[in-house]
């Protein structure tokens, strides 16, 4: 204990920070991760904070998700501990279905996250054994620096916690509208236009299908490879099914079986410019984090040719996009479905080993 004050004590210089021993675990992110991590430790009684940037919970599904987003596994798959999806939940609940299940979940085990708490450093301290997780707090133009002193440190931000903005060259010039998927909420506002959406994972081939039934004309950038499966094979759901075998069977002999599986199901969708990676689905998963999409109707979309899938890009200039096969398209907007990455680097401190 008399190490702990001195470390406190070390850096109350100029202004005065302020400082808190937590009795039990700092937990940071008030998504489902860390709301199920609070929930448990609340029925073993042992006592927790959570610290949270946003000001409400689950801050990606409510606030940069799109209106038509469903979850896109099986609710058995997606439900947290100690409490189930209500039993009038349909098999993929949508985004307004799980917020609304994540806020009950959150008031069952009376969680109360801190709000508007945002972390900056988080470090083990060796000789006293606990960690030091700096704070900024902010509550209108008022910013104060607070810290936590634990022994244990939950990180629950996810992966999806800062967009991921290319730089691609021209883009500056182009003129028109660009944003990210995580702004985009419904196609209404494209309707007509031709737009361009950059990126084909499950933002990409969702939002292409959601700009389809509002009568846009989106192109799609496939630069490299993607694995677009079924959501559900012969009735039953790709990723129970890859989850049953993977009790069974190794790795590379599921992913030969679920590919061939899908060939049965989707045909050869090579035809239409989504390559398939060399490496299977679920080891692309496991290896590189890369989540395989779950058709939920742009496949259609594309045989169709309402969805035009395209190259990589060039260069933009204005009102124009020129792709790597030379090709220029006259475009109105852009979307960059570009993906999310963690910001754990940016404020975790660990000692290089
Ligand atoms: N219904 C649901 O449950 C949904 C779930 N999700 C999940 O959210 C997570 C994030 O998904 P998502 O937002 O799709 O992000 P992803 O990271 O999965 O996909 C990003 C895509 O952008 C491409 N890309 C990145 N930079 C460029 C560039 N400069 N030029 C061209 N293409 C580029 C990538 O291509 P490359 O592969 O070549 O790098 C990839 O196709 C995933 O886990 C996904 O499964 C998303 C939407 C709906
Ligand atoms: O949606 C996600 O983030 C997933 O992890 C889905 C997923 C992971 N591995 C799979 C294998 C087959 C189908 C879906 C998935």
């Amino acid at each position: 204990m008399e190490n702990l004050f001195r470390l406190a004590d070390q850096d109350q210089g100029f202004f005065q920070r302020k400082w808190t021993l937590v009795n039990g675990p700092v937990i940071v992110g008030a998504g489902p991760s860390g709301l199920a991590t609070a929930a448990c430790l609340r029925e073993q009684g042992v006592p927790y904070v959570v610290l949270e940037r946003a000001e409400c919970i689950a801050s990606l599904w409510q606030k940069r998700t799109y209106d038509r987003l469903k979850l896109h596994l099986p609710k058995q798959f997606c439900q947290l501990p100690k409490m189930p999806f209500p039993e009038d939940f349909p098999e993929y609940p949508t985004k307004r279905q799980f917020i609304e299940y994540l806020e009950s979940y959150a008031k069952h085990f009376d969680i109360n996250p801190k709000f508007n708490e945002c972390v900056q450093s988080a470090r083990y301290d060796e000789t006293s054994g606990f960690w030091r997780v700096k704070t900024v707090v902010t509550s209108g133009s008022n910013r104060t620096e607070f810290e936590y002193i634990c022994r244990w440190l939950v990180v629950a931000t996810g992966e999806n916690a800062e967009r991921v903005v290319p730089d691609i060259e021209g883009l500056a010039e182009f003129g028109g509208e660009i944003i990210h998927a995580c702004d985009y909420k419904s196609g209404e506002k494209f309707q007509g236009k031709k737009v361009l959406v950059v990126g084909c994972g499950n933002s990409g081939m969702e939002v292409s299908l959601d700009l389809c039934n509002h009568n846009a004309s989106p192109s799609m950038v496939v630069r490299s490879s993607v694995h677009v499966l079924p959501r559900e094979i012969f009735g039953k759901s790709t990723y129970e099914l890859a989850f049953f075998m993977l009790k069974w069977l190794p790795i590379w002999l599921v992913d030969k079986l679920m590919l061939i599986l899908t060939w049965l199901v989707l045909g050869n969708v090579e035809k239409y410019g989504l390559k398939r990676p060399s490496i299977g689905p679920l080891e692309l998963k496991n290896t590189r984090g890369k989540t395989p999409v779950l058709d939920i109707g742009a496949l259609e979309k594309i045989k169709s040719g309402d969805i035009n899938v395209v190259p990589g890009i060039k260069r933009f200039s204005s009102g124009e996009v020129e792709l790597l096969n030379g090709e220029k398209l006259d475009i109105d907007s852009v979307i960059l479905a570009t993906g999310y990455r963690s910001n754990v680097p940016s404020w975790l401190q660990v000692r290089e080993c």
